[in-house]
């Protein structure tokens, strides 16, 4: 059995996807067997990063992910679903739910070392229904120095060890850049306050993720497979590792 770990935020727009993308691409790169569910229904961010187009198959005995052209990471996700990519999925809660318990029981992940959830914002409808439904190994939250991100953010904290999942770790994405004119490190969204996090909530896992350009552009052209910085992908690979020290 994959271990199953979700990424999420209770607060939107901090990298929750970004953060998954990479996660699958630093552990395939490793040679282990990844999948992504995207649980983000309604703002289906993955396809899009890793340049999937191509539909789920095999309906008939389950749903069969395709996966990415070069690392072979399998992806389910909604967008990849609907007849154009473009058009919204305007659901209420309910058929969401019901939706993501459908891919949830029905999906064919073959043989994974690791699958990862990518959540969308927010505490209810279908986080809950993630949270509820599937056998989460641990959550790992993504936030980013701002204190109302890292407010927003613990809310989830909150859902999650409510519904007994384990905290596996915060990643505080865009937490420095580096200059390009001296190479210098800056933090242009204050210092943050990740050790404060990890220390209130008993996680030994903190991962600090830069700002980095190139890592937008690659994923606005669905290249994000073949973003090669280690300062971004070690880290984020070691955070892991620590979680799941048997992978
Ligand atoms: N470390 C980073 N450096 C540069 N750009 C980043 C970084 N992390 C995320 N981004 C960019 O920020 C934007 C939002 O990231 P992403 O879609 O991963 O956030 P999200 O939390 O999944 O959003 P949502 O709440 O809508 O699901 C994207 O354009 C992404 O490329």
């Amino acid at each position: 059995m994959a271990r199953v770990l979700a990424v999420g935020s209770g607060k939107g727009g901090v990298g929750k996807s970004t953060v998954t993308a990479l996660s699958a691409v630093a552990l395939a790169r490793r040679g282990l067997k990844v999948g992504i569910f995207d649980a983000d229904l309604t703002g289906p961010s993955i396809p899009k990063l890793l340049g999937v187009t191509e539909r789920p198959t095999g309906y008939g005995e389950g749903i069969l992910p395709p996966v990415t052209s070069t690392l072979k990471i399998s992806v389910l996700s909604m967008n990849l679903l609907l007849e154009d990519p473009s058009r919204p999925v305007i659901w209420r809660g309910p058929l969401i739910a019901q939706a993501i318990r459908q891919f949830w029981g029905e999906t064919v992940w073959g043989n994974l070392d690791l699958l990862l959830v990518d959540l969308p914002p927010g505490t209810s409808d279908a986080p809950l229904t993630v949270f509820q439904t599937a056998r989460l190994d641990g959550f790992l939250a993504v936030t980013t120095p701002q204190g109302l991100a890292g407010e927003v953010m613990e809310k989830s904290l909150h859902l999650a060890r409510e519904l007994d999942t384990p905290l596996a770790g915060v990643v505080e994405n865009q937490s420095y850049a580096l200059c390009p004119c001296c190479g210098k490190t800056f933090e242009p969204f204050g210092p943050g306050n990740l050790q404060s996090i990890q220390d209130r909530w008993g996680m030994d896992v903190g991962i600090r993720l830069p700002l980095d350009p190139d890592l937008a552009a690659l994923g606005d052209r669905g290249k994000l497979e073949e973003y090669r910085n280690d300062q971004v992908l070690t880290p984020l690979e070691e955070g892991l590792r620590a979680i799941f020290p048997v992978m």
